[in-house]
């Protein structure tokens, strides 16, 4: 009977390099078992047309692992696959996959999800409204509030606010929903990071944290107040900081993790510091998600060019929030038993 855990992928976009970067996953010799939920004759084609020639084997749960076989979890695209072209009518399929696997992680099938990347686009064409796997797995889960992490390159930047239009972020910035996400970080930080006493620092919305009220208000309304109040809770929380000047090696060697309000305040960072190798993690959720840095390069899709070292970097945080997860479950049971 085998019972290493399972890490279920997703390999998103069938016309992006999910499939690509997914094929890279096979013989792993890992303390975990690695499932790719896909459609196995796309899988087979995109192997065949990289060169690759892997063995796919259908998914069995008790199945032990075996050096050049690759698990998969066939679920059927409903058109035929071109690598490069999306297709409005697989966006369906999409969606099956992240719920297949959400059905995995919340019976314990699974002991998390790993995501390749899906095209927002097409889904929301195909008539879906569809922002992004962590709004998504959020509402799935009945999940009040999570937060987009992204870690790489030594850093961790967390984002107030996900994928919205940037005309629409001040006014989704309230002290409640800040309070929550501050919230949200630092417990998770501490419970699947264990960082005993996580260092955040808070980055401004406006020029300069807003120049005294020169430059915009929402530093002095919402975020100043949100921070003294966390810091009366005893955290360590310390900001508003000019976003421009905030990642500096002077100001980031006393920091755990950076709080920007936006994706497009924060992430050009951190890609900029580590593109190919970071890990995208949604925080406040019930079950253990990463995903990778990348979107579905629709351009290197079938061309060999693609780059796997994200999704490889993606399965390694959530086995290692796994093993962690699994030490202080171990942690918290002897505690029990000595009492
Ligand atoms: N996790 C996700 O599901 C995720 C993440 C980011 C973007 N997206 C989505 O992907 C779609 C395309 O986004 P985009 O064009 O802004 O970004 P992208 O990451 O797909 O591409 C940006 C550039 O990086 C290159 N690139 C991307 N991944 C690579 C890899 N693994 N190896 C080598 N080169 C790589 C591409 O060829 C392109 O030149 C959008 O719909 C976007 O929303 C999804
Ligand atoms: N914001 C992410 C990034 O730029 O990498 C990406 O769009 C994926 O987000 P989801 O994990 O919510 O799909």
């Amino acid at each position: 009977m085998q019972t290493l855990p399972w890490l279920a992928v997703t390999s998103g976009e069938p016309a992006g390099i999910g499939p690509d970067v997914c094929l890279d996953l096979v013989g792993a010799d890992a303390p975990y078992r690695v499932v790719v939920l896909g459609d196995k004759a796309v899988l087979q084609a995109r192997s065949q047309l990289l060169g690759k020639n892997v063995y796919l084997r259908d998914y069995q749960p008790d199945a032990a692992p075996k050096a050049g076989v690759l698990d998969v979890y066939h679920l059927p695209v409903a058109a035929a696959v071109v690598p490069g072209q999306l297709a409005a009518a697989n966006a369906a399929y999409v969606l099956d996959l992240l719920d297949a696997a959400y059905a995995g992680v919340a019976t314990g099938e699974f002991a998390a999800m790993v995501t390749a990347p899906v095209h927002k686009g097409i889904i929301n064409d195909a008539g879906v409204p569809f922002s992004g796997h962590t709004e998504y797995l959020a509402a799935k889960s009945h999940t009040e509030q999570v937060v987009m992490m992204l870690a790489g390159g030594g850093l961790r930047v967390a984002l107030a606010t996900t994928h919205l239009p940037l005309r629409a972020v001040a006014d989704a910035l309230n002290p409640a929903l800040l309070q929550q996400v501050l919230a949200t970080l630092e417990h998770d930080l501490r419970t699947k990071f264990g960082i005993a006493a996580p260092r955040i620092l808070v980055a401004g919305l406006n020029p300069h944290a807003g120049e005294q009220g020169h430059l915009g208000h929402e530093e002095i309304d919402i975020i100043t107040p949100v921070i003294a109040a966390c810091q009366q809770q005893g955290m360590a929380v310390q900001g508003p900081y000019p976003a421009d000047t905030l990642f500096q090696p002077f100001m980031l060697q006393h920091a755990d993790a950076v709080l920007a309000m936006y994706h497009d305040q924060g992430l050009p960072v951190l890609k900029y510091a580590s593109f190919g190798r970071g890990v995208n993690i949604t925080l406040g959720l019930p079950f253990i998600r990463t995903s990778v840095d990348h979107g579905t390069a629709l351009d290197l899709a079938g061309s060999g060019r693609a780059d796997s070292g994200s999704l490889q970097a993606a399965l390694a945080c959530a086995w290692e929030m796994v093993a962690a997860q699994a030490g202080f479950a171990a942690l918290q049971k002897g505690h029990a038993a000595s009492k």
